[in-house]
């Protein structure tokens, strides 16, 4: 049994995230972490939706969360309209393999003992149910699909390059027809020079495919050019949400701002002057994390609401939120140096 969905619900979304909060105990034990304190979205089929945001904002913790890799500690994942757990214990691990996870290091990823047709036919035979042979053909279609050649199944991963490493990494998945791949920092640890070649891999598989994306990662220039939405997260919140080129080139948030600013590349023009935002300082901890709006304190444009009251999350241009008190649909309007950091 599978979680794929029937043509009657081909619209329903890969991954409906509702209330999801991830807390986890400090170091010491004293306290409590919020990760992850209320994050609401859905990723449609077929879509990638980049998220992004400084160290330590709960990209991750989101990214694990969705393919089961940490459990909710509240709120609710579902996954082609059923949450794993509903899926009877015996049927769980097939289920689960619909919905991957890539991580930056490939290397780490791959069995250094393992030659690539061992780890290419792995999952199929936890599965079972396929024969050897068949097995043996997923795989060399599934290396031709990445661009290896079949050849190089007898290889061990240290024979392979980092980018022919993530191919091989890519390649593992295939066979198992996954619905939702989490990429997280998948191209950071490439050579720049292979990064757009493993960036249009990914890009052709979903078009063959209809995979679905959760692309993390730091760099803004890279999640850009792969999203079709962005998720702009901080402290464990989303700050804004829409549709990659209004997020980049029309932001609504002023920390959607402050993280375009510090981009090397040239701002969108509306941003070079007036609305630059330099963020300063660290982002506060996420165990005491501010009141109100969690960026406020590191906000140019904060006023004493913003200490007082948690900004609503506004739906100002079609598909595209946020959660700030002063953002219009043409920006921030608000007095510039009133800043109350209290
Ligand atoms: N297992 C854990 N135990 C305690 N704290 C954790 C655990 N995992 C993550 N955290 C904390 O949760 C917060 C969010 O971490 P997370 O790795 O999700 O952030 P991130 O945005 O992905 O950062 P990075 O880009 O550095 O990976 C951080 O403060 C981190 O230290």
């Amino acid at each position: 049994m599978t979680l794929a969905p029937s043509s009657a619900d081909l619209q329903q979304p890969v991954v409906r995230v509702q209330g999801l909060r991830i807390l986890f105990p400090s170091l010491d034990g004293s306290d409590t972490v919020k990760a992850v304190d209320g994050v609401d979205f859905e990723i449609r089929p077929a879509e990638t939706f980049g998220i992004i945001g400084e160290s330590g904002s709960g990209k991750s913790t989101i990214g694990r969360a969705l393919v089961g890799l940490l459990d909710a500690t509240e709120g609710v994942v579902e996954l082609d309209g059923r949450t794993l757990n509903s899926v009877p214990r015996r049927e769980r691990r097939t289920a689960r393999q619909a919905y991957q996870i890539v991580f930056q290091d490939p290397h780490a990823a791959l069995n250094p003992r393992m030659t690539l047709m061992e780890s290419l036919t792995e999952p199929l035979r936890i599965r079972g149910g396929v024969s050897e042979d068949e097995m043996r053909r997923k795989a060399q279609d599934s290396m031709e699909r990445v661009g290896l050649r079949a050849e190089m199944l007898g290889r061990y991963p240290h024979e392979l390059s980092g980018g022919q490493k993530q191919r091989a990494n890519i390649a593992r998945l295939l066979p198992l027809n996954p619905r939702l791949i989490v990429c997280d920092e998948v191209v950071a640890a490439l050579d720049v020079s292979i990064r757009g070649e493993v960036l249009n891999l990914f890009a052709d598989l979903q078009r063959d495919f209809g995979i679905a994306y959760a692309f993390i990662a730091h760099d803004i220039a890279v999640v850009a050019q792969v999203s079709d939405r962005i998720a702009v997260t901080y402290l464990g919140r989303f700050m804004e949400v829409g549709p990659a080129e209004a997020v980049t080139e029309r932001p609504l948030h002023p920390y959607t701002t402050a993280l375009l600013s510090a981009e090397p590349r040239p701002l969108p023009a509306h941003l070079r002057e007036a609305r630059r935002i330099d963020l300063k300082g660290e982002i506060p901890s996420p165990v005491d994390p501010p009141s109100g709006c969690r960026f406020r304190t590191r906000c140019p444009w904060a006023q004493a609401r913003c200490a007082a009251e948690v900004p609503e999350w506004r739906e100002l241009r079609p598909d595209h939120y946020v959660a700030c008190h002063f953002a219009t649909p043409h920006g921030i309007e608000a007095p510039p140096a009133a800043g109350e950091h209290d």
